[in-house]
């Protein structure tokens, strides 16, 4: 069954048809791009997809459930993970901290939420010292890795991003790809809005809009 469905879902902002009757699929272990001109509704999508925002018409479904019959804070605090394209991180706090905030949003249960903050990070290649630091002592591509880390803090079905390559260096570029599909191959469905074609090669399904 796919995680996230699309049935002849359109947008708009006023008389600016944005979205028109998409549909789409998405799978659990697979890595998608979403990728298009400048405008033609890639972060829209996104928005939407995140239950930012709600489409015009058709309908959406998680895992089989109309989205319009599950909490919206409950849907982005648990089931989706979003990295935003600026980070979206709290500045005034730790790395460390950012990941352990959104774990106490998604009202988690976990023993020990710094331990396993710290071993999401880690996992991201976030060392120890850079996790005590706040976030905006760190580099793009360390924001970067926290916002990942921080996205599978509660352990969501969908990690979407926007852009998560934007403005690092080829090489941050290819390490922040293995971790996508590392997350892929765990079973997560991985979406990418992107303009960029070494990102969209790297996908399972390139959606183009
Ligand atoms: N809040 C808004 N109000 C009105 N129009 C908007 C708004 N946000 C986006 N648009 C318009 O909707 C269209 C799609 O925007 P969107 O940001 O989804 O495109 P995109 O494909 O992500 O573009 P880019 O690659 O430049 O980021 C554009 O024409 C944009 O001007």
């Amino acid at each position: 069954m796919s995680v996230l469905r699309l049935d002849n879902v359109s947008y708009s902002y006023g008389e600016n048809v944005v979205l028109n009757q998409l549909s789409l699929d998405f799978e659990k272990g697979k890595m998608y791009a979403v990728v298009g001109k400048s405008g033609a509704g890639k972060t829209t999508l996104l928005s939407l997809l995140a239950c930012l925002a709600r489409p015009d018409s058709g309908e959406m479904y998680y895992l089989g459930q109309d989205v319009k019959k599950i909490d919206t804070y409950k849907y982005r605090s648990k089931y989706v993970g979003v990295i935003f394209q600026s980070y979206n991180l709290l500045t005034k706090l730790t790395a460390l901290e950012n990941v352990v905030l959104s774990m106490d949003i998604a009202e988690m249960k976990k023993v020990d939420k710094s331990a396993e903050a710290m071993r999401l990070l880690r996992s991201v290649g976030i060392s120890e010292q850079e996790a005590n630091r706040r976030v905006l002592q760190l580099s793009g591509g360390q924001q970067q890795r926290v916002a990942i880390a921080r996205a599978l803090a509660y352990n969501p079905d969908v990690i979407l991003a926007d852009e998560p390559t934007g403005n690092l260096d080829g090489q941050t570029e290819k390490e922040i790809l293995g971790i996508m599909r590392r997350l892929a191959d765990e079973g997560r469905c991985v979406i990418l809005v992107t303009h960029s074609p070494a990102v969209s090669k790297a996908t399972d399904i390139v959606i183009k809009l």
